[in-house]
């Protein structure tokens, strides 16, 4: 097979958007994947967590009925059926992530393991053959990153590719890290009836967002009763189920725990590949080194996803594969831009984030940034909802135009999709004013955050002494009339 025009190593979702497209477009493809397509997102990450999710929600909403009258009701919970309902979920999915799809696009489908062993030249492991393509696209995503922490490996620790696995609740869950996957996850148990514990070793939750962020998800966890030790490392863990675990910082000691999930982080998957062979550089951190093109340094190479490290997620995934594969099919020097790329952790609440934060607007435009807030408790739709944990706030240049946005509310991330289309469009606040939404929705958290920034602008007592006169004079004229 030397006449390829585009070679993808990894089935996960920047794979299959990579084959779809490029088969689409008429291009010689094959896509080569060692396990089953769909990726972590369909498997073993956004899918089966958002399904968990869902579940533990409702566990939550009829246990705390009585926030809107009705009486609560502690759910029984079946772990086994839980996961049912995760895996139909799976299994619905599963069709649009298929083999089968991606061949009626036109590409081809090796189902195998890929290694460089050379300048865009890869063998196949089980089959034996070497394939050259006049360009590889790199999508083979990334795995859970193990803390080296003593005993912890030993400890049969559960992680984001095996809780799924689960079908009875660990009575004590110990989640190790309280990023994305660890506060979703850690959540969703406590809601389903597990005593949970989170460990982390930053200050707070969620450290890549604005301190507020992580302490109110960090209040509303211990509302939920899950203990939340921030500033605290875990540094050894012993035993033999239940295990001993050794926590250092704000409350160092032990905790006992019956299982261990570790939501430490994740490394891309770029050790055993033959990257050296292929030219192709990493970063300090074991990614591939690309360009915002998605150009790796070796020629004809490019990469996308969760192996480049840029902002883990899905739909950046798929964007980065489309813009690679129609760079890479036709030489073209289309960007991937990341000011407008939304994202949102599935908390509840929901935290939605785009672009710039408030901190970083000031360091680039000093006091001449705008930077406009609204509480949920000012929001009529939360109020009627009694979830009212939570604001919106908007940050734009000098010139009023929406450079990011934070939204923690219900819903978050479907209110977030309009603010990255008016970021991309390099569009200005009045303009998210102007539009009439909706009455009562969450959205209005945003729109109503430039009301009030507006308000606090243009109704000033400069405006006054303009309009005032105008209205007498106005006033003068319909007597006189
Ligand atoms: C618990 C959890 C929840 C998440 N929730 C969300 C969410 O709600 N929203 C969101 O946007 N993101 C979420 N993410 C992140 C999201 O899952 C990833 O960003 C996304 O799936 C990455 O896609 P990818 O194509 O880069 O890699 P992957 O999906 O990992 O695909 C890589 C593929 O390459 C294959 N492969 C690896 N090596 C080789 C080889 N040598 N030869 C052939 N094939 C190979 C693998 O088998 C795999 O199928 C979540 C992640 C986790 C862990
Ligand atoms: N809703 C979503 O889109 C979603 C959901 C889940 C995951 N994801 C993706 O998956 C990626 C990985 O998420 P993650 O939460 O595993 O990683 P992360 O890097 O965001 O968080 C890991 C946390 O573990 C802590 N930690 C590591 N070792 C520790 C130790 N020994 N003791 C105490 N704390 C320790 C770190 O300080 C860090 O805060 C995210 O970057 C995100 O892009 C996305």
């Amino acid at each position: 097979m030397t006449d390829l025009d585009l070679l993808v190593l990894g089935g996960g979702t920047a794979g299959l958007v990579s084959a779809v497209v490029a088969g689409g477009l008429g291009a010689r493809v094959a896509l080569v994947e060692r396990d089953r397509t769909g990726g972590e997102c369909l498997w073993t990450g956004c899918v089966p967590s958002k399904a968990l999710i869902e579940a533990a929600d409702l566990a939550q909403r009829m246990r705390r009925a009585d926030r809107v009258g009705l009486t609560p009701v502690e759910p029984e919970v079946d772990l086994a059926d839980v996961m049912a309902h995760v895996r139909a979920a799976q299994r619905a999915i599963e069709p649009h992530d298929a083999p089968e799809r991606v061949r009626a696009a036109g590409a081809e489908v090796i189902s195998d393991e890929a290694t460089f062993v050379g300048p865009r030249r890869v063998r196949l492991a089980a089959d034996g053959r070497e394939v050259t393509a006049r360009c590889v696209l790199v999508s083979v995503g990334s795995e859970p990153a193990m803390p080296p922490v003593p005993g912890l490996a030993d400890a049969d620790p559960l992680t984001s590719d095996t809780v799924w696995g689960l079908t009875t609740l660990p009575p004590r869950l110990l989640v190790l890290g309280g990023g994305p996957v660890g506060c979703e996850l850690g959540q969703a148990f406590a809601r389903l009836g597990s005593e949970v514990t989170l460990v982390e070793r930053a200050p707070r939750l969620l450290a890549r967002e604005d301190p507020e962020v992580g302490e109110l998800i960090a209040a509303r966890l211990r509302d939920e009763g899950v203990d939340v030790r921030t500033g605290t490392a875990l540094t050894e863990v012993t035993g033999g189920g239940p295990w001993r675990a050794r926590v250092e910082g704000a409350r160092p000691g032990r905790i006992d725990t019956d299982r261990v999930l570790v939501a430490g982080g994740r490394r891309p998957r770029t050790a055993g590949l033959g990257l050296r062979a292929a030219g192709v550089a990493l970063t300090d951190r074991g990614a591939i080194r690309v360009d915002a093109r998605m150009r790796t340094s070796a020629p004809g190479v490019y990469a996308a996803g969760d192996v480049t490290g840029v902002l883990p997620f899905t739909h950046v995934a798929a964007h980065q594969a489309a813009t690679a594969t129609l760079n890479a099919l036709f030489l073209l020097p289309r960007h991937v831009r990341y000011l407008s790329m939304p994202y949102a952790v599935f908390t509840d609440p929901e935290v939605a984030r785009v672009g710039l934060g408030a901190s970083q607007a000031r360091n680039r435009w000093g006091g001449r940034a705008v930077v406009t807030r609204l509480d949920l408790a000012e929001v009529d739709r939360a109020v009627a909802a009694g979830r009212t944990d939570g604001w919106a706030s908007l940050v734009a240049d000098p010139a009023g135009r929406l450079v990011g946005a934070t939204v923690v509310a219900p819903a978050a991330g479907e209110v977030i999709g309009e603010l990255a289309a008016l970021i991309a469009r390099r569009g200005r606040l009045t303009e998210l004013y102007r539009t009439v939404h909706p009455y009562p929705t969450y959205a209005l958290a945003a729109v109503d955050a430039v009301g009030e920034h507006l308000q606090r602008r243009l109704l000033t007592p400069a405006t006054r002494r303009l309009t005032r006169p105008l209205l007498t004079a106005l006033r003068a004229a319909a007597r006189t009339s």
